[in-house]
């Protein structure tokens, strides 16, 4: 592809260098290859204008960075930008073209990975090939990848989008991570309609207030989204009044869901173990419907879906269809299974405060007897979330078992101890795998258990090291193991 055929490029680089062929984009430069833009992009951790030399060595032809950056003698073209993060995402959606009709992405502290894929559910019952990209990967008719990150980059991003449309997917939902939006990693796609969840607090190692991280969230609604595009807001957050505010005054078509909601009204909710009965009230018109999921937040979540993909074209009772055949993302609120009389084990990917104490909240209603908690915190993350997600499983758990969850480079005495301070009479046991087994084995009927903070990850980090770990295949092996010896009883063998 020509210079001159990428978006983002100043005019006065394209009447100078638009004959340029180029071949690919990266802003690595150990991914570079022969006749490659490489943006030289400022960092967390490192500079790439440090590897510009590098990446001319691999064949790079052409350098976008920041207006003001210092690279020295180079020998190809260096094009200077105000935001060069922005532009190499709109030079990648030119340069792979190609994005489903109708994208749409969602943000908030939590639920953005289950109400994208409540998203790509309601739709393909509405007959769309679709997809959902996000924390637990790339779901599409033809695939189903595991994921890294949240939201990716925006080369990979536009790559992807753009093999999804040869799949003849039509519809897609991402998550708009607050990292994402920071670095402008969403900033060269077209979208239809965003979403907002609620906001509560993380990544506080990487926004300096919870107003800026709020901010980094609100750019998809102030920067991203086209005027007049639907803007699909839960309305029972306390975050949600500013967020209502900042769209209607960025211009987007505020349509609010939830029990304070216009759009989508829920009036009633009736809790059983492992569904719920809602009854919501959209344009006038009564459904009332079973979603086949345990949790509030479940319902919140479903009708942020719902109005998405109401507002991408889903007639509302499809859209309500819809909501009775979603299956819950993997790893949130999922199911494992429940010990001899009954009593369920649940894997939850809780792993900041606001979703602890929702996940908790929302199993107590069905719990006769204990909810039982399981969970660690994070290293080489936010060190404020330990001590409130301690108070949290003191406050609404009757059995708290503090355990490591990917330690990385710290002392994982040392997290478990932050949690400690905060959660007096906890049992501390190192060991994740030990720590289920021995919440396995307590649980009596009534009894609820709840495995947070891993979800559907894979891994137990600890150093560089990624040890193979499955929160859901050490809860149903502990199961298992309870059933048999349960058995070895009552046979008395
Ligand atoms: C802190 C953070 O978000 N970092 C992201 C950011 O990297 P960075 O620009 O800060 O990287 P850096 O290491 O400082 O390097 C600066 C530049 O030098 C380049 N470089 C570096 C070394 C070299 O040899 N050559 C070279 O060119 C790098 O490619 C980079 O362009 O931009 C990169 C490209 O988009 C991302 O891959 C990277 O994500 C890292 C891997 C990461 O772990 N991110 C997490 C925290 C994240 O983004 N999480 C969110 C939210 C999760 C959630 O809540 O669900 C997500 O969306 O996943
Ligand atoms: N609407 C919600 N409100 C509060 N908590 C929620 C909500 N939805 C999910 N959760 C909690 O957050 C956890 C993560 O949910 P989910 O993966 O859908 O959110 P996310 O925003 O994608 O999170 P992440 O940023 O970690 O990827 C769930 O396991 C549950 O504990
Ligand atoms: N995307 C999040 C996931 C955290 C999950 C939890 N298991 C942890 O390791 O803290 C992060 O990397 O911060
Ligand atoms: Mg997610």
């Amino acid at each position: 592809m020509k210079l001159k055929d990428l978006n983002g490029i100043p005019a006065l680089a394209i009447s100078e260098l638009g004959e340029k062929t180029i071949n690919g984009l990266t802003s690595d430069s150990r991914q570079v290859e022969r006749g490659f833009l490489f943006a030289a992009l400022k960092g967390s951790k490192a500079d790439g204008v440090a590897y510009a030399t590098d990446a001319v060595a691999r064949g790079a032809t052409v350098i976008i960075t920041s207006k003001g950056a210092k690279l020295g003698k180079i020998p190809v073209p260096i094009i200077y930008v105000d935001d060069p993060r922005r532009t190499l995402a709109l030079v990648a959606a030119s340069f792979y073209k190609l994005q489903p009709d109708v994208m749409v992405a969602i943000t908030g502290t939590s639920g953005k990975t289950s109400v994208a894929s409540f998203t790509r559910q309601i739709w393909a019952q509405a007959g769309f090939a679709s997809a959902s990209i996000g924390t637990t990967g790339v779901v599409s008719p033809k695939r189903e990848d595991y994921g890294s990150l949240t939201t990716p980059d925006p080369v990979e991003l536009h790559k992807l989008l753009g093999e999804l449309v040869d799949e003849g997917v039509t519809h897609a939902a991402m998550e708009a991570s607050s990292h994402g939006l920071d670095q402008r990693r969403l900033d060269g796609v077209r979208l239809s309609a965003g979403a907002f969840t609620n906001l509560g607090r993380d990544h506080m190692d990487y926004h300096a207030t919870v107003e800026e991280y709020h901010a980094a969230k609100l750019r998809l609604f102030t920067e991203l989204l086209p005027k007049g595009a639907p803007a699909v807001i839960f309305a029972d957050d306390p975050f949600s009044k500013p967020t209502i505010a900042a769209a209607t005054e960025a211009g987007c078509t505020v349509l609010t869901v939830g029990r304070k909601g216009d759009f989508i009204t829920l009036k009633r909710v009736e809790h059983e173990r492992f569904r719920q009965h809602v009854e919501v009230h959209i344009a006038g018109e009564i459904y009332e419907i079973t979603l086949p999921l345990a949790g509030d937040f479940q319902v919140a979540n479903g009708l942020v879906a719902a109005g998405l993909a109401i507002a991408t074209g889903v007639p509302a009772a499809a859209a309500m269809r819809g909501l009775e055949r979603l299956k819950g993302a993997p790893g949130r609120l999922d199911l494992v299974g429940a010990t001899e009389d009954g009593a369920p084990a649940y894997v939850d990917y809780a792993h900041k405060p606001d979703a602890l104490e929702n996940v908790l909240a929302s199993v107590r209603p069905f719990t006769t007897g204990r909810v039982i908690v399981v969970f660690g915190c994070g290293g080489d993350r936010d060190k404020g979330k330990r001590p409130m997600m301690g108070e949290i499983a003191t406050r609404l758990a009757d059995v708290v078992i503090v355990t490591d969850d990917n330690p990385r480079s710290e002392v994982a005495a040392t997290i478990r101890s932050e949690i400690l301070a905060a959660a007096p009479g906890a049992r501390e046991i190192p060991d994740r795998r030990e720590a289920i087994r021995e919440a396995v084995a307590m649980m009596k009927s009534g009894d609820t258990l709840i495995v947070a903070g891993k979800g559907h990850e894979e891994g137990q980090t600890v150093g560089d090291v990624v040890l193979p770990f499955s929160d859901h295949v050490e809860v149903g092996q502990a199961l298992k193991d309870r059933l048999a010896r349960q058995g070895t009883r009552e046979t008395g063998a």
